[in-house]
């Protein structure tokens, strides 16, 4: 039994819209690090948190949390598409013990995910099939969201389950930290719209496809020249979020709001729940210690771009 944790922005913008080649490279050595950590570690189970935009979770039935007994990746902005590995069984049994824990997520026996768990699974393992994969699906985007408190919770129980496992466990987090990339919302969308975020949206035309993306692309130009054309990156608050987070203070953010974290860091900020479940997870396993703390706001990619990685005490002295 043991447990790595490494937690990660994505974004989708990633080789449409780059920054600088200095800073591209310094990212791309940030992730290198973190893929070569991951591969000392050799995990034989990843738990992977992760949001979805409106791709694969619509409001016909929106959870605020979700664990895929079966997935598979659709492809979008060029990520990877194809099955992800899920170990049925083990996943059935997590969510049986989650729920007799009594955090209550609902199950998916077909889930469909998108850059959100795509993105970090190339970037950090490799490919979409290198380990098997249990998928934690956290509503980051869809209002009502779940709260910090409740994602910090959802965390610890996996942890929990986790622990009873004989396996070396990676716990992943996928996105945030500051952003708002411009991501439809239910009250001010069309009728045609709307009914996308209803459930048609699940097999999108091409051309649709196309549309959407290029709107985010042409967002992310915007913003580089205008960065109050979106809500602005907030380094300040995605530093003390690292903070709290590197202090093992989690449980200081089940006070702050989801409307206030909006107001603060954007609307799609609410994706660090997926840093605060898997840091909850990994905490199951005792005092942990965080390394390899980077950040950088990279409007290009409409990101507070940050990546942090930890792993339990007893494990950092042996090392
Ligand atoms: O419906 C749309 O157009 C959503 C666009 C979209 O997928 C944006 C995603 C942005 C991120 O994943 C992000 O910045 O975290
Ligand atoms: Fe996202």
């Amino acid at each position: 039994m043991s447990a790595y944790l490494h937690c990660q922005s994505h974004s989708p913008l990633v080789g449409h819209v780059d920054p600088l080649p200095e800073i591209l490279r310094e990212v791309d050595e940030v992730i290198s690090g973190a893929r070569a950590r991951i591969a000392h570690f050799d995990p034989e189970l990843v738990i992977l948190f992760a949001p979805d935009h409106y791709n694969g979770f619509f409001y016909d039935l929106m959870p605020s949390f979700c664990i895929g007994t079966a997935a598979h990746a659709i492809g979008d902005f060029g990520t990877l598409a194809g099955p992800l590995p899920v170990p049925k069984a083990l996943a059935e049994a997590c969510a049986e013990s989650v729920l007799a824990d009594g955090v209550d997520t609902a199950v998916s026996y077909r889930m469909q995910v998108d850059h959100g768990f795509a993105q970090p699974l190339e970037q950090l393992l490799g490919g979409l099939g290198e380990c098997p994969v249990i998928p934690v699906f956290i509503n980051s985007v869809a209002t009502p969201l779940p709260s910090f408190q409740r994602a910090r919770l959802l965390g610890e129980a996996i942890g929990r389950f986790a622990r009873t496992l004989d396996q070396r466990v990676l716990f992943l987090g996928s996105g945030g930290l500051s952003h708002q990339p411009p991501v439809p919302e239910l009250a001010h969308v069309d009728a045609r719209m709307a009914d996308r975020l209803l459930g048609s949206g699940r097999h999108l035309p091409a051309d649709e496809r196309e549309a959407r993306q290029q709107r985010v692309i042409l967002a992310a130009q915007r913003f580089i020249e205008d960065q109050h054309s979106l809500h602005p990156l907030n380094p300040d608050w995605d530093q003390h979020f690292l903070d709290l987070l590197t202090s093992g203070r989690m449980a200081e953010l089940d006070g702050l709001g989801n409307a206030e974290l909006s107001a603060l860091a954007g609307k799609s900020t609410h994706e660090v729940k997926t840093w605060v479940a898997a840091f909850a997870a990994l905490s199951a396993f005792g005092p942990y210690q965080a390394s390899d703390r980077y950040y950088r706001p990279i409007p290009e990619w409409i990101a507070g771009f940050g990546s942090l990685s930890a792993e339990p005490q007893s494990l950092s002295k042996e090392s």
